[in-house]
């Protein structure tokens, strides 16, 4: 490892498409009648795991220009037969599947890696046994899930959304393929900017999808239409472009990432102009431009973009003074229980900091370097890459991890940052 204090270059980041767009939109075009295109989808080990599973479903997914169009040819309806589905590490996948093979016909089994398993999955399998299809789950209420079906009939359900927002995106996707109207009532949710994201694609695909009152979506019957959909650069992505440029003080743009975006994780840009960084955004794109220092003494709710929370966490100790980050209880569910790696990786840099249930605060500091925990989880790997940037000394002890939604991570921040060294490692010691 290297370490050079030369100066950085910045400019215009290739950020590669959204996974949440890709995974919905894959789904959408399977659910549709007629053949999809989308252009600009995520290539990562999250979406070819999702395209591979409608596959296996039944569902022909085509690409073509290296890549840059995926095709999908959907059925117009879920889908039938007896098929066993692997999900890798999606979330996305264990969730969205099991309530589309749901308005299918026979019978599916569910299942992922190790850290997938731990996930939970209950509040799905509850509701899709109460719409009237046969569910049964791992004692722990996650994967291996298996569901029986020959359709379901819709009606008025309650989801619990408070652990994921997933489980509603997924029994939102499927309502239109029920056979008579469904009312989904909404406790608790978390990450709501994503039912939104979810909701406009539906409609994309042509739903008929009203909001009577706040907490309850109304979904008519009668399936999706085929479209052409570009695919946008992943939010959240591109929280770590623009978090290096405020860093190392440099202007850092994502174009086609704008004003107009689905996607709510591009209100990291708030999060970035608390930190004293510019950011404009236009109908074009983002740009991000950095002084260098940041300014701390704030506290963040991050609930609705908790996979940025990281992000902010890992610069935090460059900040004058203390930032706080609050509303963040489901990060602990994801790819790892996030506020522990947080912390257990900031003071492992020497950093003081302090946790709760449902927050964080990050005092200021001087980070030395040290080996970063990865736990398998990309985003820890590319938030503390950040950091990497202005810290000599950070290796991350699985530096493959990233490819979970943006394999070529290291060798774009090496290209916008080539004079800085990168904390990556040669050695990878994550296990599946
Ligand atoms: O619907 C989606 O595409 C996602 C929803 C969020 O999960 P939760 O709803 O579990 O917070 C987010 O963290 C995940 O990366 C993607
Ligand atoms: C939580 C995440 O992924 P998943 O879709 O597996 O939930 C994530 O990408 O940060």
């Amino acid at each position: 490892m290297t370490d050079t204090t030369a100066q950085p270059a910045g400019g215009t980041a290739r950020i590669p498409g959204s996974k949440s767009i890709t995974n919905r939109a894959l789904l959408l075009a399977a659910a549709a009648r007629g053949t999809s295109r989308l252009r600009f989808p995520l290539v990562s080990t999250d979406t070819v795991a999702f395209r591979t599973a409608l596959a296996d479903l039944g569902f022909r997914v085509g690409a073509a220009d290296h890549d840059e169009v995926w095709e999908v040819t959907g059925a117009g309806r879920g889908p039938t037969g007896r098929t066993d589905v692997w999900c890798e590490d999606a979330g996305t996948a264990a969730r969205f599947l099991p309530p589309f093979a749901a308005v299918g016909h026979g019978r599916f089994v569910f299942d992922g890696s190790a850290q997938l398993r731990a996930r939970p999955l209950r509040p799905l399998a509850d509701t899709l046994a109460a719409l009237g299809a046969a569910v049964t789950t791992d004692p722990s209420g996650g994967l291996p899930m298996t569901v029986e079906t020959e359709g379901l009939d819709g009606g008025a359900i309650t989801v619990d959304s408070s652990l994921s927002s997933q489980f509603l995106s997924g029994l939102l996707m499927a309502a239109p393929l029920m056979r008579t109207p469904v009312a989904l009532t909404v406790d608790g949710l978390v990450s709501r900017p994503y039912i939104a994201m979810t909701l406009a694609l539906m409609r994309r695909f042509g739903a008929k999808v009203t909001e009577p009152r706040g907490d309850v979506i109304q979904v008519e019957p009668g399936g999706y239409g085929a479209v052409d959909l570009t695919v946008e650069p992943d939010a959240s992505t591109a929280s770590y472009v623009f978090a290096a440029a405020a860093v190392t003080g440099v202007t850092v743009t994502v174009p086609g990432l704008g004003r107009g975006s689905l996607q709510g994780d591009l209100r990291f840009a708030d999060v970035l102009r608390r930190l004293g960084a510019r950011v404009e955004v236009t109908e074009a794109g983002t740009s991000v431009t950095g002084k260098g220092r940041l300014r701390g003494g704030f506290s963040v709710d991050m609930g609705e973009i908790s996979d940025t929370f990281m992000t902010l966490a890992a610069v935090a100790p460059l900040a004058d003074a203390p930032i706080s980050i609050r509303g963040i209880a489901h990060a602990r569910l994801k790819e790892s229980d996030r506020l522990a790696a947080v912390a257990q990786n900031l003071r492992a840099l020497g950093v003081d900091t302090d946790e709760g249930h449902d927050w964080i605060t990050v005092h200021p500091g001087t980070p030395t370097g040290a080996r970063i925990a990865c736990r398998r989880d990309h985003r820890i790997g590319m938030a503390f890459s950040v950091l990497g940037l202005r810290v000599p000394g950070i290796t991350l002890d699985d530096p493959s991890c990233v490819g979970k939604t943006f394999p070529g991570f290291h060798e774009e921040l090496r290209r916008l940052f080539p004079a800085i060294s990168q904390p990556t490692s040669p050695q990878r010691q994550g296990s599946r």
